[in-house]
């Protein structure tokens, strides 16, 4: 990737959970096999994590359970506060923001409209009391869209994008199956034309076939909008269908990074090697 390219930038991350003590760096680690001090019980969720999107690219983050995945994506979604380091973001021809410099009026203005998110579970992306209309509107409104006939034909829209049948804009989410439901969040997370999609293990749980159908769509918008995504799972298959570039984490450490295609035919790091063999 050239390196002017970029859309969001991660400059030396960190997050851990616990008191720290002086040994906390020496026990944990990929090294070590775990992310808990055994001495004091941090758990080191990022450490020293770097990475950099370019516009429109899909990048892989692939890793075992607990490995911090989705730590460094509620940093990067701004509802995790980093300990340190940076997280950069530039649109089209302006200057780079530190977004973790961003007060929380401003951070929560700037994921209602530069954001979109799509968790493995939809009763976190959604609210399941709302109807589908009133989910879109939720974010619509949080991003400061006013007016309600906008907001109900954006609503239409992205169900027709998402493959659902418009004419249930007003039914509940717990009426919907969870293919569907996995639709739903996405169209809520597109809804206020975000520039990075977010996707936290999104087809988990999910039938096979099912998984293939999302899949599909969201192949079909990062080429139809030239989104930019960043695709978390613990499934290097999934990963694989969609995204270019990949990072492996493991103890809160990016172990491996590369083009996907090289990094499933000739993995470097002994714990990627394994995350290959388990894939084929
Ligand atoms: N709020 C929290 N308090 C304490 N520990 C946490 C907190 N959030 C995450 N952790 C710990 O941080 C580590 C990384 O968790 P994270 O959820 O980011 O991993 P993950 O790779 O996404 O795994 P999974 O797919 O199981 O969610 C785990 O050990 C987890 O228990």
């Amino acid at each position: 990737m050239i390196d002017e390219d970029w859309i969001l930038r991660v400059d030396h991350l960190y997050k851990h959970f616990g008191p720290t003590c002086a040994d906390c760096h020496q026990l944990t680690g990929p090294t070590q096999g775990r992310s808990r001090c055994p001495r004091c019980g941090t758990v080191w969720a990022c450490v020293d994590v770097n990475l950099q999107l370019a516009k429109g690219e899909v990048l892989g983050i692939v890793g075992e359970s607990g490995s911090g995945k989705s730590t460094l994506l509620q940093m990067i979604h701004l509802t995790v506060q980093p300990d340190r380091g940076h997280i950069w973001y530039r649109a089209d021809g302006e200057t780079a923001h530190d977004l973790t410099t961003l007060n929380r009026y401003e951070a929560r203005l700037f994921r209602n409209t530069h954001l979109g998110i799509v968790y493995q579970r939809p009763e976190l992306g959604l609210n399941m009391r709302f109807s589908i209309g009133g989910n879109v509107a939720e974010k619509l409104l949080l991003a400061e869209w006013r007016h309600f006939g906008r907001i109900r034909a954006r609503t239409t829209e992205l169900m027709v994008k998402t493959e659902l049948p418009p004419e249930r804009i007003d039914d509940e989410p717990p009426t919907f199956s969870g293919g569907m439901l996995q639709r739903v969040q996405i169209a809520k997370a597109l809804a206020s034309r975000p520039t990075i999609l977010l996707l936290d293990e999104i087809t988990s749980g999910l039938d096979v076939s099912v998984q293939a159908r999302i899949l599909d769509l969201l192949r079909r918008i990062q080429w139809e909008d030239r989104i930019t995504m960043l695709l978390v799972s613990h499934d290097l298959g999934v990963v694989r269908q969609l995204a270019r570039r990949t990072i492996v984490m493991k103890n809160g450490h990016i172990v491996e990074a590369g083009l996907t295609d090289q990094i499933l035919e000739d993995p470097q790091h002994p714990y990627t090697q394994l995350l290959v063999s388990s894939a084929l």
